[in-house]
């Protein structure tokens, strides 16, 4: 079957061109067909070691060399025989690196045909001329966009037929390749270790991971958690005790929370573990998983209680914060830090918890077969009777905030019994009864305000509150009059600064108002319960000022309409992604410096521009939005023209249609809508509601209002509008970014841990691997630009010892220098690998990307040939080990017939002369010296035996000594003859 594939366009940038000059120039000095190798930076220079640090003992540099120079003089190698080349093959490079595409809602053919997408690919004539040369696996992009393992089979022009594993020749466009990795290297536990490390082969990676239950991999210092769907039996007491005493290394989060505890333990230092990825990635459950391993850890003395309620936290938090949504059953709708404090001695002492932009509008407003925050299903299901009676609670079917979405039930899920959990968990907490009872009314109360319905007056234009069961429910359960309650609702006051402006409602405005109420009562009682949880966690007097701190953040969002909610969302990620960067890029520069190689900083991917955009001021998306807030005409279409007017310089906005504009964020492009921006920014509760509830009996509600009556007492001046200088009348995105920078400054004085989520499919179904869903959430989450990193860099480091114990066999000769360091760098020089491949550090190899498969391909040769020598060896043993034995059986058995048959003879004769002396009587002497012979013949008959097969064992023996000494000599010929083929075959190359 033959497919083509469109061309893909190339492009070349000065970086290119300069690498491609450099190959040209290494061509020129370098044999034509030789390993591929990516270089994606400028070469630097190799250095070794300076002695001022610690190097082997025996150890020297010119000893090295000399050493190496004389070996190859024996060797007759010349430099360069399996020289490696500074060739490219199928490096993909897009011409806007800096913008990625959008993650979500696109298709294959749009990934493929986007002009950002251009693919570079330089200098591939020779590299696919080496794969197809030694049939290496390539990866082919099909026209679906899907990659497909597949060789070459020939080039013409720009296009290449390849033969993919379903057995059909297709033809693609030469940019559609990429290098695929040696066996050697599939499934490994960090990516970083893949020679070719371009996306079809991470994801492959881990695809292949994921079919074995491998949920956990490695991409450098990132850990990467693939959402399993199921049980996996990785969990619990043993795999606990595995990794507190060190016994495994494999990726997992336990590997992770164990290395933050010893690190704070050692050095004082605070950790933070700081896991994304987006809804239904399993962000929660690696938090929690996370936590019951630092709970394990930590526990003992006081410890263990602390650790028991850190862990009920969960089950309120959850119940309050989560809902089911389409995308996770179990969404958490709102941010968390979660601090865990720790002892002098390691022992838990405290926590606290910190909680970021609950999604309010939950509260009243439900997406058809999504649920509003479970808590409201667990008291209807599971409230006992009693309760029921006092709260006048109904089932969940006939509250309106809770029915409009036609969906009540989460398969598998009990809310009756999640609700008893959650009592317990408040108990433990140290919530009282008193004010469980408080929360459960102000749950109910926001229901029944959801049930509350107006009646039209003054033809139709506005509206009145009808007076109904709903009305007189929900003030009973406030602490306030009916008659209180309805004319809040319907008529609300706006505050000036002498009189009072009295305005009736219109329908929607008096909808929006009862539900503004219901949210903040909501909103308020979830912060109320955060802090007094905090108040049960609290630290006390054993502070020491260690901690963990673990962040379970909303990832990145994207839907066909953005709103306020989404921008905020995207804005923390683009903060987290560059606390992402920076750390990344600081690790892999001081791991260089440590190990004394030369760092030439590697460009990445910063996101600064677009936190500018955020951020700057007077002229950012967030000033214009506070400063809209002051402008009484103000309103959404107003502020997008704002944006419009003063933002399209920066490169990462750009202005759409009518009230909408699109951001180009680290993950990919978002098209917001300004509708509702002004409203949700400004957050105030009408001031008649702050008056009504002040004066609501019940306490809780009184508390939930204190602050705003203070801001409402204050001596107003002029205006009624918001403030956005004031800080106590911040507005809800000034109140967010404050609380984000309060996040990043902790962060930034900890030593951060990166667990990026995966979710494998979008039907929340075990065993189902997504790859294109899987690709755009390794791109969103970073995973993809560490890995870039990576590549521009030494991404394979083996530390000497590793080096020369994996490859320290493929140098034949005698004389080899002892240390590992002399040894590596032996390897590197009987292999050519030029200078600006490879570096040494102190403890490690530095290797560029491609050099470690080269070298890969050498080794599985010779080893191919041993196990020829060996196999034919072996069997030759064994079949003249065989004829021995059977000649000696042989031998054995005609000496045991031997014996019977004069054993035999013997007895008879001797019993024959028994006869004939008994019958004759005659003293016979003769015959008396017969018969004494016979006997003593059979006596000593066995012993000649044994003598006889001793001496053909022995025979044995020796015959299989000259056997093996001649095999001995066969087996080093054989090696001899290898190499001199080997040598053949390079000399042929190079010819
Ligand atoms: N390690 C795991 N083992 C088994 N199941 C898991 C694991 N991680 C996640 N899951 C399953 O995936 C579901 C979604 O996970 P989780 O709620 O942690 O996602 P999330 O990233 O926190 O989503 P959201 O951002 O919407 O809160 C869980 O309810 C659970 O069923």
């Amino acid at each position: 079957m033959m497919v083509s594939a469109s061309p893909s366009m190339i492009a070349r940038s000065s970086l290119e061109e300069m690498l491609d000059s450099l190959r040209r120039r290494d061509e020129g000095e370098k044999p034509k067909e030789l390993p591929p190798a990516l270089p994606a930076r400028p070469p630097s220079r190799a250095r070794l070691p300076s002695a001022r640090r610690s190097l082997p003992n025996s150890f020297r540099v010119e000893d090295a060399e000399r050493s190496l120079e004389c070996l190859h003089g024996m060797n007759k190698i010349k430099d360069g025989d399996l020289g490696f080349k500074t060739g490219n093959f199928g490096v993909k490079k897009t011409e806007n690196d800096q913008n990625v595409e959008s993650p979500y809602g696109r298709s294959p053919e749009d990934c493929r045909m986007k002009p950002k997408e251009k693919i570079v690919m330089s200098d591939c004539d020779d590299n696919i001329g080496y794969f197809i040369k030694k049939k290496l696996h390539v990866w082919c992009r099909l026209p679906s966009g899907l990659w497909e393992l597949g060789t070459i089979q020939s080039t013409s022009g720009d296009a290449a037929l390849v033969s993919v594993s379903s057995g059909n020749v297709i033809k693609v466009c030469r940019v559609d390749l990429l290098p695929a990795n040696p066996d050697v290297l599939e499934g490994v536990d960090d990516l970083i270790q893949l020679s070719y490390l371009n996306e079809p082969s991470v994801l492959y990676n881990l695809q292949c991971r994921y079919s074995q239950d491998m949920i956990y991999s490695k991409a450098g210092p990132v850990l990467i958690a693939i959402n399993p769907f199921k049980d996996v039996q990785i969990y619990g007491e043993d795999f606990v005790t595995t990794y507190r005493q060190k016994l495994t290394d494999k990726p997992h989060v336990y590997a992770v929370a164990d290395a933050a505890y010893d690190e704070m333990m050692a050095g004082d230092v605070n950790q933070s573990i700081i896991i994304s990825g987006e809804s239904g990635a399993g962000k929660t459950e690696t938090a929690k998983v996370a936590m019951q391993y630092l709970a394990d850890l930590g526990s003992g003395s006081c410890g263990t209680e602390h650790a028991n309620a850190i862990l009920q936290t969960n089950c309120i938090l959850e119940a309050f914060g989560n809902a089911k949504t389409c995308r996770n059953h179990n969404a958490s709708r709102f941010g968390k830090l979660f601090d865990i404090h720790f002892s002098t001695a390691g022992r838990i002492c405290g926590a606290s918890i910190q909680t970021f932009f609950l999604d309010k509008s939950r509260v009243t407003q439900l997406e058809n077969g999504e649920r509003s925050y479970h808590v409201f299903y667990q008291l209807c299901a599971g409230a006992p009777s009693t309760l029921k009676e006092r709260l006048n609670l109904k089932r969940a079917s006939e509250y309106r905030y809770l029915n409009q979405s036609d969906c009540l039930e989460i398969d598998g899920v009990d809310d009756a019994r999640k609700f008893h959990m959650l009592m317990e968990a408040l108990d433990v907490v140290r919530v009282c009864k008193e004010d469980q009872e408080h929360v459960f009314s102000l749950l109910a109360a926001v229901l029944w305000l959801g049930n509350i319905s107006f009646q039209s007056i003054d033809n139709e234009n506005h509206v009145e509150v009808l007076a109904d069961e709903a009305v007189t429910i929900a003030a009973m359960l406030m602490g306030c009059s009916s008659q209180e309650l309805m004319l809040s609702l319907s008529t609300p006051e706006i505050h000036g600064s002498k009189d009072s402006i009295v305005k009736r409602l219109t329908l929607r405005q008096a909808i929006d108002a009862r539900d503004a109420l219901a949210k903040f009562i909501y909103v308020s009682l979830f912060d109320w319960l955060v802090e007094q949880i905090n108040k049960s966690l609290a630290v006390g007097k054993c502070r020491t000022g260690r901690s963990i701190s673990i962040l379970d953040i909303h990832g990145f969002e994207s839907f066909q309409k953005n709103s306020f909610e989404q921008m905020c969302i995207n804005y923390a990620n683009e903060r987290l992604q560059q606390h992402f960067n920076r750390h990344l890029f600081k690790l892999e520069q001081e791991e260089c410096e440590l190990d004394g190689v030369d760092w030439t900083k590697v460009d990445f991917q910063d996101n600064q521009e677009c936190l500018n955009l955020f951020e700057k001021k007077p002229f950012g998306l967030l000033s214009l939005l506070d400063e809209e807030l002051n402008f009484p005409k103000a309103n959404d279409l107003a502020l997008a023209n704002k944006y419009k007017q003063h933002l399209n310089a920066n490169s990462c906005f750009k202005a759409e249609k009518a009230s909408s504009f699109s951001i180009s964020h680290h993950a990919g492009e978002v098209l917001y809508d300004t509708s509702g921006f002004l409203e949700k920014n400004r957050d105030k509760l009408p001031s008649i509601f702050v008056q009504l509830l002040s004066s609501c009996s019940c306490r809780l509600l009184q508390l939930f209002t204190s602050k705003e009556l203070k801001q409402f007492q204050k001596p107003e001046n002029d205006s009624c509008q918001i403030d956005a200088l004031d800080p106590s009348k911040s507005s809800a995105c000034i109140e967010f970014k404050g609380q984000l920078f309060k996040l990043m400054h902790q962060l930034e004085s900890s030593k951060p841990h990166f667990i990026s989520c995966i979710k494998p499919n979008s039907k929340q179904l075990p065993g189902m691997y997504e790859v294109n869903l899987v690709l755009q959430q390794l791109r969103c989450c970073g995973v993809l630009e560490v890995v870039r990193i990576s590549r521009s860099g030494y991404p394979t480091r083996m530390t000497h010892q590793e080096f020369a114990g994996r490859y320290g066999f493929l140098l034949l000769e005698d004389d080899l220098p002892q240390d590992p360091l002399s040894l590596s760098i032996a390897i590197l020089k009987r292999f050519s690998v030029l200078p600006e491949m490879y570096q040494i550090g102190y403890t490690k190899v530095f290797l560029r990307t491609g050099q470690i498969a080269s070298l890969e391909d050498k080794r599985k040769k010779v080893l191919r040939g041993i196990i020829g020598v060996q196999k034919y060896f072996r069997g030759h043993w064994a079949r003249c080990h065989f004829d021995q034995l059977k000649e000696g059986v042989a031998k054995i058995q005609s000496n045991g017939l031997g014996e019977n048959t004069g054993r035999k003879a013997g007895a008879r004769e001797t019993v024959d002369e028994r006869q004939n002396l008994k019958k004759s009587h005659l003293d016979n002497g003769k015959a008396k010296r017969k018969a004494g012979r016979k006997m003593s013949e059979v006596k000593v008959l066995p012993i000649k035996i044994c003598h006889q097969i001793w001496q053909s064992f022995k025979g044995g023996c020796f015959r299989l000594k000259q056997l093996w000494c001649g095999k001995r000599r066969k087996m080093l010929n054989y090696r001899s003859n290898c190499n001199n083929l080997k040598q053949d075959g390079q000399n042929m190359n190079q010819r």
